[in-house]
């Protein structure tokens, strides 16, 4: 017996930005990174072997956490720079014809009129394959740049976040399906009956409405989510038709995935509505012997440059790294940021984090052969019953692209495990497709 067929997606992480800069095989043009070519040509290796959607992330500020400084940041390049990801979108849908893209924005960062203006028309010139990767704000720095001291409290960023979707979801409403007529004979472009002002006055939005332009698409983007934390997952289980979810083992898998199916199941919603893709970083060879050899020495490498870890832990949660020793066993931490992944700090060293895979921490589960890293994506999918995986892999070079496209899904559509045509027109057709 093996799973039912999962979706795959990719987490491009670093957002817009360098990749495999300092890596061997990162090619003769790694200058070119704020040029669309490398994710160009990762959006079309993804749509030749099925994949549902490439999500970009995003944030929004050169980071100075770790250690009051933003030298480690740049030195390194970590989680900086980054180009607008939404000036990327319309490349890649250019370049593809199904694949659905994703776009990172945080609602402390936009004003829901202008962020359901850019969805609408990103949904419309890509023919209906727009997701939001709705995002809340972790970082001070982020929220210094857009007027404030700090970051908004975590549980009311989700509060606002509720808000926010509610109005871009009026204004996606705002003009009927049939509200634009064209009729030659009466001369009559939009019938006003159709289209309505929102008047939408809340506690922490106005807007009056409609959007300034017809119905897309899709009519709404594909709404993503990430934050795993109680608030965070109430919040998905709302809103969210895609959550992107970092677990470090099958089992962690399974319970994140049964709570917010059971979460929006009591929100009235079917939970198979929303499509959980878990963060995997597969590391796929001729044969397991290399492939365990690589993985060990990309590992070696992690910590042999603790200060790249520990700034992108600073970052995302908000706590200076270097005042901890490295075999300091970390106890509760108080975060305002990601506090889903701070969670999972408790009771490990600072060395061990360096150590592991920040975002997947998922070992060696997918190394090996493609045949082996099929086999372990199959049994996986069985034990925790769907929905599939997001590739993610900081410093991918276009050979890894090839490995995971051209390696890796050939054998999971082999095996029945993911599609091998698209069966529909638009991005969320075909991710609720099974
Ligand atoms: C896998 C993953 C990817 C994320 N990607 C982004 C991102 O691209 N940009 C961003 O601002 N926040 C990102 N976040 C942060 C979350 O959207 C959320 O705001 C943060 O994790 C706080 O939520 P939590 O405390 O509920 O985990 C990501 C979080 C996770 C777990």
């Amino acid at each position: 017996m093996s799973a039912d067929p999962f979706h795959l997606g990719w987490f491009y992480s670093k957002g817009f930005g360098p990749k495999a800069w300092k890596h061997p095989w990162a090619g003769s043009d790694v200058d070119r990174f704020t040029k669309p070519d490398v994710p160009v040509e990762l959006a079309r290796a993804m749509e030749r072997s099925g994949f549902d959607y490439l999500m970009i992330e995003d944030s929004s500020n050169v980071p100075y956490t770790y250690q009051g400084s933003h030298d480690a940041y740049l030195k390194h390049s970590v989680d900086t720079p980054k180009l607008d990801p939404s000036i990327l979108a319309p490349f890649l849908t250019a370049a593809t014809k199904h694949l659905g893209i994703v776009v990172t924005c945080s609602t402390t960062e936009y004003h829901p009129f202008m962020l359901a203006r850019m969805m609408n028309a990103l949904d419309h010139v890509s023919d209906g394959r727009i997701g939001w990767n709705v995002v809340t704000g972790s970082n001070d720095g982020g929220a210094q740049n857009y007027g404030r001291d700090k970051q908004f409290p975590h549980d009311q960023r989700y509060d606002m976040a509720d808000e926010f979707i509610d109005v871009a979801n009026k204004l996606w409403k705002s003009w009927d399906e049939d509200a634009l007529v064209l009729d030659l004979e009466e001369g009559v472009f939009a019938d006003g009956s159709k289209v309505r002002p929102i008047n939408h006055e809340g506690d922490f939005f106005r807007s009056r409405g409609p959007l300034s332009a017809p119905r897309s698409p899709q009519g709404s983007p594909v709404i993503c989510q990430a934050g795993g934390s109680p608030r965070g997952r109430k919040w998905a289980s709302e809103h969210a038709e895609t959550i992107i979810a970092s677990a470090s083992s099958p089992q962690k898998m399974k319970e994140y995935r049964d709570d917010v199916r059971a979460r929006a199941a009591a929100a009235g919603r079917d939970p198979d509505s929303i499509k959980m893709l878990f963060l995997v970083s597969p590391v796929v060879d001729e044969d397991r012997e290399t492939a365990v050899m690589r993985a060990k020495r990309q590992g070696a490498e992690m910590s042999a440059n603790a200060d790249f870890q520990l700034a992108a832990l600073s970052r995302s949660s908000g706590i200076d790294f270097s005042k901890f020793d490295m075999d300091e066993v970390l106890g509760e931490l108080v975060s305002n940021g990601h506090q889903s992944s701070v969670a999972g700090y408790t009771g490990k060293t600072v060395r061990q984090l360096v150590e592991s895979n920040p975002l997947t921490g998922d070992g060696d589960l997918f190394v090996g052969t493609a045949d082996d890293v099929a086999g372990a994506m199959d049994e996986t999918m069985q034990e925790v019953g769907g929905d599939g995986f997001l590739i993610v892999n900081s410093y991918f070079p276009r050979r890894y692209v090839t490995e995971i496209c051209d390696g890796l899904v050939p054998e999971l559509q082999k095996r029945g495990l993911t599609r091998k045509k698209y069966e529909f027109d638009t991005f969320r057709e075909n991710l609720m497709a099974y």
